[in-house]
């Protein structure tokens, strides 16, 4: 049913460089989270911080109850356990087919047969739409094939949390929308807590239930979608609009001088919330909120236009 990570003040550096500091914010169990933030902010380093591949200078990350910064290397070992992780490029052995790359934590971590393995694999192999691909090589297949088998192998020890580097990226628009289809579906079906890190601002508009930016070595914002969506904090705003009128910069942030020549520049309004994405067989996932529900009870008016169906904001259904 997914578990809570508590991240508490957390700072990282690599020697003089601070990557963030004070980071504090917690992943609710079973949620989709989506983790934004310029290049060079820091959030590949926060995935591997919150699956203990890196020590932080301060701060605690707790899972069930354990802080995985300064618990013993045989309790990371176990808590480790309850992560599937979905590397950037797959991560997948070369030289292995993808059954053997998708069996190989069951081999590693488990004491089970290989016909209680085969079952598993298959099972795996389905949810992510891969039976018949179980004999090719990683390098004879497409990229997006690459990460389901990722997926299908972070899958395979059952998790409770599972960590996505960039799932989207070198993959084309379309396969991209199938693969947000497949990982709403997944946190249906599974219930684990997911958290993503990706630059692609769809997925971050439709898929998650909080979002998190990362921005001048901290935590800028964390909360639900639409609390983000419908912001006009300038960081945050032009973030999720992709836009270039605002504090961030081409490299850095603006210095005052490019700020003061931006200060009468009229912003276009915050687009509508989109409708997030749902369940492909119509069953609501159970962390899922009903359209527009933190807007009510926040007092907040969503920008114009927010919450429809795509075909109404596109004029295609008469009011
Ligand atoms: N092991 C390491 N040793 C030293 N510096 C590191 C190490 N790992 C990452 N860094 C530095 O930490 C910073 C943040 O890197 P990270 O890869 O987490 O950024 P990111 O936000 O994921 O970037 P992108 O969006 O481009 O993938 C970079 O300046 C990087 O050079």
């Amino acid at each position: 049913m997914g578990v809570d990570i508590k991240i508490e003040h957390l700072t990282k550096s690599f020697g003089k460089q601070l990557i963030w500091g004070d980071v504090s914010l917690t992943v609710p169990a079973g949620e989709i989270c989506v983790m934004l933030g310029p290049s060079g902010t820091g959030k590949s380093v926060l995935l591997k911080t919150l699956i203990g591949l890196l020590k932080p200078d301060e701060g605690s990350v707790i899972i069930e109850g354990t802080d995985l910064v300064s618990c013993s290397e045989k309790d990371l070992y176990e808590i480790r356990k309850l992560f599937g992780v979905l590397f950037q490029d797959g991560a997948m052995f070369g030289s292995m087919n993808l059954y053997d790359n998708v069996a190989f934590p069951l081999r590693e971590h488990t004491k089970k047969s290989e016909s209680q393995i085969r079952d598993i694999v298959m099972e795996k192999m389905d949810l992510v739409g891969l039976i018949g691909a179980e004999d090719k090589l990683p390098g004879e297949i497409s990229g997006g094939m690459r990460k389901r088998a990722g997926l299908a192998r972070a899958l395979v020890l059952d998790p409770e949390i599972v960590l996505f580097d960039e799932p989207d990226s070198g993959l084309d628009p379309v396969r991209t929308a199938f693969l947000n289809q497949l990982i709403v579906d997944l946190n249906a079906q599974i219930d684990a807590t997911f958290l993503i890190v990706t630059h692609d601002i769809n997925t971050s508009r439709t898929v998650p239930d909080n979002i998190g930016l990362l921005y001048h070595k901290h935590l800028a914002m964390f909360g639900p979608r639409e609390m983000l969506l419908s912001s006009e904090e300038p960081v945050v705003r032009q973030f999720l609009n992709a836009q270039r009128v605002g504090p961030i910069g081409m490299s850095e942030e603006k210095d005052a001088d490019q700020l003061a020549a931006e200060k009468d520049m009229d912003l276009p309004p915050l687009p509508p919330i989109p409708l997030q994405l749902e369940p492909s067989n119509g069953i609501p996932r159970r962390s899922q909120r009903p359209p527009g529900e933190w807007c009510r009870t926040n007092g907040v008016t969503p920008p114009p236009g927010s919450f429809l169906p795509d075909s109404v904001l596109a004029g295609g259904v008469k009011a």
